[in-house]
């Protein structure tokens, strides 16, 4: 592990956009933005990566994951295309949560490699598309960056705690890796949502239907392409809108199926967790979703219907 984090881990990520557009050589890149009610900040994610349209970044499109708010509007008019779960992949019934969207936006982009980053970021720098690109396109046997940075656990608008965030990574990801993947130990940040792919790799690998689609990505990235073909690199500073802990129990109970469905440990099928919140002095359980589905790799959904996606047209 750590030879590895010593030749795939870039701490001081150097390379220019123009650097980065001429190591292209012919390959196009989609930047795609899963998104459920995000009209705070999704128009503030879409104007840091627009200035790349047309050169570094050939699309900017956002998923949207049934927003009730203005989330689309607020997309568009900032610059992005935006697509509904419906239109990305007609004719295949929708099922809730990111890993859904992530996967479904494989059917409607192009990009050789694709970018993605989450919709809630918030003082995003404008460096992290060409930084994930970075080894992609100029090392060789690289087909998966994640990002790693700072997570400040904010309050309000303040950063509260320096590096407080991350609490399911540190908590549950981290932990559960090194229980069954050791190999992935050197991964600062297994859970962030912002990392580059190659669309080869991930229309090869199956998708978790809801949070655990990030470890379940990284995990079978190393199952199938071996260790060498994962890379890390600084992205400095990340901020977003945090979520209750209770919600991120539902988070860490499909980041957790996700690692056990990838470990030959059974798990149970019903897609419910309880949790217990205190009312008139009582403690009432309440029942939620968790997603514990795979979706099938992309590749294979096309191979087996014939299926021509909308992207391709
Ligand atoms: O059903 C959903 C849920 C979320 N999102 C979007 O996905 C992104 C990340 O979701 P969020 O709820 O903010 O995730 P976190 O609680 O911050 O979870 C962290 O940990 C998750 C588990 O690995 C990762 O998927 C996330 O990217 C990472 O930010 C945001 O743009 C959301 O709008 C959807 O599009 N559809
Ligand atoms: O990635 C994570 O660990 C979860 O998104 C929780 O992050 P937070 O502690 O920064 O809210």
């Amino acid at each position: 592990m750590e030879d590895w984090f010593a030749r795939r881990t870039w701490s001081e990520p150097a390379w220019s956009v123009e650097d980065l557009v001429a190591a292209k050589a012919g390959r196009s890149v989609s930047v795609v933005l899963p998104a459920l009610n995000e009209e705070a900040t999704v128009g503030g994610v879409v104007a840091a990566v627009r200035p790349l349209l047309g050169s570094l970044v050939d699309e900017l499109v956002v998923v949207d994951s049934g927003s009730t708010d203005a989330t689309a509007a607020v997309a568009r008019a900032a610059g992005a295309r935006v697509v509904t779960r419906e239109e990305a992949l007609p004719g295949v019934p929708v099922r809730g949560g990111k890993g859904e969207v992530l996967w479904r936006a494989l059917a409607v982009t192009t990009g050789d490699l694709v970018v993605y980053l989450d919709a809630d970021l918030v003082d995003l720098d404008p460096a992290f598309v060409p930084s994930l690109l970075g080894p992609l396109l100029t090392a060789q046997g690289v087909e998966l960056v994640k990002g790693f940075y700072h997570r400040p656990l904010r309050i309000g608008d303040h950063d509260a705690v320096r590096d407080g965030g991350g609490r399911v990574t540190e908590l549950v990801a981290r932990p559960a890796l090194a229980a069954m993947r050791p190999e992935l130990s050197g991964i600062v940040q297994p859970l962030g949502g912002e990392y580059a792919a190659t669309r080869e790799l991930l229309e090869a690998l199956p998708f978790a239907g809801g949070y655990g689609v990030e470890i379940g990505l990284l995990i079978d990235t190393l199952d199938r392409r071996g260790l060498e073909a994962i890379a890390q690199v600084d992205l400095g500073v990340r901020k977003h809108r945090h979520r209750s802990l209770r919600e991120l129990g539902v988070t860490s109970a499909e980041v957790l199926g996700a690692v056990l469905r990838r470990s030959g440990v059974p798990v149970d099928g019903s897609g419910r967790l309880t949790q217990f919140v205190p009312v008139g002095g009582h403690w009432l359980p309440e029942d939620h979703d968790v997603a514990v589905h795979d979706r099938p790799p992309m590749a294979e959904l096309t191979r087996l219907d014939g299926r021509t996606l909308p992207g391709r047209r």
